[in-house]
């Protein structure tokens, strides 16, 4: 088989094997029996593994194997999944099956998919051993994504004098700048995709959005293994469990992998088939997005560094001139949520332009209130926070006269009842997260 397969036709997607040498680490999948694609993740400066850690190494090694493969799998959606050293144990089959499903969710409901049923991993392997705990040393990887949330983690963990790295996937150097600014140890593992899978999105193979929090989780837990830390604190909010939309049945998310059920699964197989005292959390569970904004709202000195439009982290296309795209429902949900708890002439001065005063952006702003359509397909908070803060701004004399916010006086406002629209209530945390009792600390960081 050449590139010019139409990964659309084939039967089988297979995991074909993975390796590891030398800091970096090498995932193959191949259609049928067609060419290899081979999947790099770099480890810089990696130590030596000491040989009580290299069966908690293969194992999360593996899992990785398994989670990058969405990438590939999305081409085709091929009827058969094939894992080349056997089937596997019931657990882990079911975190994938369940990784698959509802992470190519978004996917397959854009492409007019039902991914319900077809998504089989091979299972009824061997039942695997309890992992031993494996004295990890007491220190954090924070994954940075560039925008305000894994800051807001970063700040949280400095605030109780927690060691930490700040730790990032791929080469943005938008990302590298805000981990800079964090003050912590750096470590920055790159990836880099089989390039033929950039060939057969040409050649029109399925594509669309996959749980890419889940690949970079994965990348990270390999990680905790071969630097050796304890625990993996993401930067994942409470409104990310929320649906975008329901249909036919099956609720959508795109942040699926960014979701306490995602969480939950991973942060138990961690435990189970890595290392006992491995933990994977996230910091920010508790928190809406408005709850998060207000706390970055104070974290001034990385107002000129950070930027939360996912448009800086495209792979292939075109970057924004600025680090703010200003188009994009990530740009208008951030312009939004920070609104209430910066000063106007602060919070122009980070996007160097007034969203709310365009009615040119009438579209955008109305989907993240979910009027008229359904909350887009980005990493942003539920609508009915988004309706708060377009509340909150209306009763502002300094927002009230914008394009944006007087027309969501006029027209969107009388077909609400005022009594849903405080800020107040989504302040409040939630009890539910998984953050280990020795991180628990910095959530006092929100107060
Ligand atoms: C940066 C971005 O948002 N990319 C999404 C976009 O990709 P696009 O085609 O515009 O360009 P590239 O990013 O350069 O990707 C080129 C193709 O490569 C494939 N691909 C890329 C990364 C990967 O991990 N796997 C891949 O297969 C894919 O075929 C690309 O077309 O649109 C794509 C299609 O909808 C999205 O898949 C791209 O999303 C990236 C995977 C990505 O990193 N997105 C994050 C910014 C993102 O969406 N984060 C979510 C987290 C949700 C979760 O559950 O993990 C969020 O912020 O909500
Ligand atoms: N390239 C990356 N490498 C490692 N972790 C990442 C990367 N991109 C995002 N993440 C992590 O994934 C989680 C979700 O990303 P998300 O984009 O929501 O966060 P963010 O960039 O910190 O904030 P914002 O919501 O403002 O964009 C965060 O914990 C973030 O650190």
């Amino acid at each position: 088989m050449t590139t010019t397969i139409q990964p659309r036709l084939t039967q089988v997607f297979r995991f074909v094997r993975c390796s590891y040498a030398d800091g970096v680490a090498e995932l193959v999948y191949a259609f049928d029996h067609g060419e290899e694609l081979i999947e790099r993740v770099r480890f810089p400066h990696a130590p030596a593994l000491p040989a009580s850690h290299k069966a908690a190494f293969d194992r999360a090694l593996k899992l990785l194997h398994l989670i990058a493969g969405v990438s590939y799998y999305k081409a085709g959606v091929p009827p058969k999944i094939e894992v080349t050293d056997g089937p596997l144990d019931d657990a882990t089959a079911d975190l994938l099956d369940a990784l698959y499903l509802h992470g190519l969710a978004e996917f397959a409901y854009r492409n007019g998919l039902d991914l319900r049923g077809r998504i089989a991993f091979p299972r009824g392997g061997a039942v695997q051993p309890q992992a031993p705990a494996l004295n990890l040393p007491k220190r954090t990887l924070v994954p940075i994504g560039g925008g305000k949330d894994s800051l807001v983690a970063v700040e949280a963990i400095k605030s109780i004098g927690g060691e930490a790295t700040a730790v990032w996937v791929g080469n943005s150097e938008l990302i590298a700048a805000c981990a800079e600014r964090t003050g912590l140890p750096t470590l920055n593992m790159q990836r880099e995709l089989a390039p033929q899978l950039f060939d057969l999105n040409r050649l029109g193979a399925w594509n669309g959005h996959i749980p890419v929090t889940a690949v970079n989780s994965a990348i990270l837990a390999v990680a905790a293994i071969l630097y050796g830390y304890d625990s993996i604190a993401f930067a994942n909010e409470r409104s990310a469990s929320a649906a975008t939309l329901e249909y036919e049945g099956q609720l959508v998310n795109h942040q699926w992998s960014k979701g306490y059920a995602f969480e939950q699964s991973l942060g138990d197989w961690l435990h189970a088939q890595v290392a006992a005292d491995l933990d994977y959390c996230s910091l920010l569970r508790p928190y809406s997005e408005l709850a998060i904004t207000r706390t970055f709202a104070k974290l001034t000195p990385y107002f000129d560094a950070f930027s939360s439009c996912n448009r800086n982290f495209r792979i292939l296309g075109p970057k924004p001139a600025d680090r703010w795209c200003g188009q994009c429902p990530k740009c208008h949900f951030v312009f939004l949520a920070l609104a209430p708890f910066l000063s106007k002439p602060r919070l122009l001065q980070i996007f160097g332009r007034n969203l709310l005063d365009d009615d040119s952006q009438a579209a955008g702003f109305d989907a993240l209130l979910e009027y008229q359509d359904h909350k887009p397909f980005e990493c942003v908070g539920e609508g009915a926070e988004a309706r708060a803060a377009m509340y909150a701004l209306s009763q502002r004399p300094e927002w009230q006269e914008d394009a944006l916010v007087a027309r969501f006086r006029s027209e969107i406002l009388p077909q609400l009842n005022v009594a849903d629209l405080a800020l107040e209530p989504w302040l409040v945390p939630s009890a539910e997260h998984r953050i280990p009792a020795r991180l628990q600390a910095a959530l006092a960081f929100f107060a």
